[in-house]
């Protein structure tokens, strides 16, 4: 079957919108050999161009299209050429190379998700032996236009939990209403969150990304474990609180919170008393409390919608 070029002509209702391009999830592992001590930067990168891209669509022209196959390349030759500092660093480099060295690209998006590897410590030769760590998913987002950077960094799939100090009452009833006001509950949640950093423009000092990853996630599980929790939302609100108080790179977080409700069993049939010790873990429904938290001043930029940063 021969396949008509389709033109775009003049006086035609229709028009090109928003458009994107790249090879996502690359995937690359990066072993950096230091003796016989290795280190381990495995990540999932995904790389989207736009710029001037008319003609590729309209008449098929791939004048101005840097094949997707050699974003891909290009993923793993950096990771040769400059290592992998961080999430942030690595993305950093990429968007920066796709739209200094091709005229046509004018904005450069670079998600990275990472995944983290704990050393098996253990008496045999070498320090080369890694267990993935079944905990969260890093996340990194980099945009960069030609002039200004955006960097949204961030996490999903933090499972945590209080198994005390946390209460909910007090809220509104109406017909439909039987939960129950609860004085002491299990509260847990499966955290997804995203914060962007203030840092957009190349003459200011960058944050040590390593540093500043380790550091939000620790206030985060230090507000999470240290409020007196009477909702979630409080429990949030918090959690970002404690972070844009902390540290001063970051101006906005988004948590994505799911309450990963815990009922408590009647026991009564089988002449038990349940002194809050006997749970029902159920997957769904679940409440699902989303909120951002500014530092005053800033705008709200992270989309509301987390599924898809
Ligand atoms: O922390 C909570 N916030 C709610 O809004 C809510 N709604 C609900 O049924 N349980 C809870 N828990």
């Amino acid at each position: 079957m021969t396949v008509q070029p389709s033109p775009s002509r003049p006086g035609r209702p229709v028009l090109l919108g928003q458009n994107q391009y790249g090879k996502a999830e690359n995937r690359v592992v990066r072993i950096t050999r230091d003796g016989d001590t290795h280190h381990i930067k495995d990540l999932n990168v995904s790389v989207a161009l736009s710029g001037d891209m008319d003609d590729v669509h309209h008449c098929g022209s791939n004048a101005n299209v840097l094949p997707t196959d050699t974003t891909k390349n290009t993923v793993y030759a950096f990771a040769k050429e400059h290592g992998i500092a961080s999430a942030e660093q690595f993305g950093i480099h990429l968007a920066r190379h796709f739209v200094t060295s091709q005229e046509p690209i004018h904005r450069a998006r670079i998600r990275v998700e990472e995944y983290s590897w704990e050393r098996i410590e253990h008496h045999g030769r070498g320090a080369h032996s890694f267990v993935r760590a079944n905990q969260e998913t890093r996340l990194a987002q980099i945009t960069y236009d030609g002039t200004s950077w955006e960097v949204v960094s961030g996490l999903k799939d933090l499972v945590v939990m209080n198994s005390t100090d946390s209460e909910f009452h007090g809220f509104v009833k109406d017909k439909y209403t039987t939960l129950p006001e609860a004085h002491d509950r299990i509260l847990a949640t499966q955290v997804s969150a995203r914060w962007r950093f203030n840092w957009t423009d190349d003459a200011q000092q960058a944050p040590d990304w390593e540093t500043s990853y380790a550091e939000t996630r620790r206030h985060m599980l230090e507000a999470f474990a240290e409020t007196y929790s009477l909702s979630l939302q409080q429990t949030l609100y918090e959690m970002g609180a404690r972070i844009v108080e902390h540290r001063d790179e970051i101006d906005e977080v988004r948590f994505s919170l799911p309450n990963k409700h815990h009922f408590l069993v009647d026991l009564e049939p089988f002449g038990l008393k349940n002194d809050n010790e006997v749970y029902f873990a159920a997957d769904r429904p679940y409440g699902l409390i989303e909120a951002t938290v500014l530092r005053e001043g800033r705008p709200q930029l992270i989309p509301a919608d987390l599924t898809n940063l």
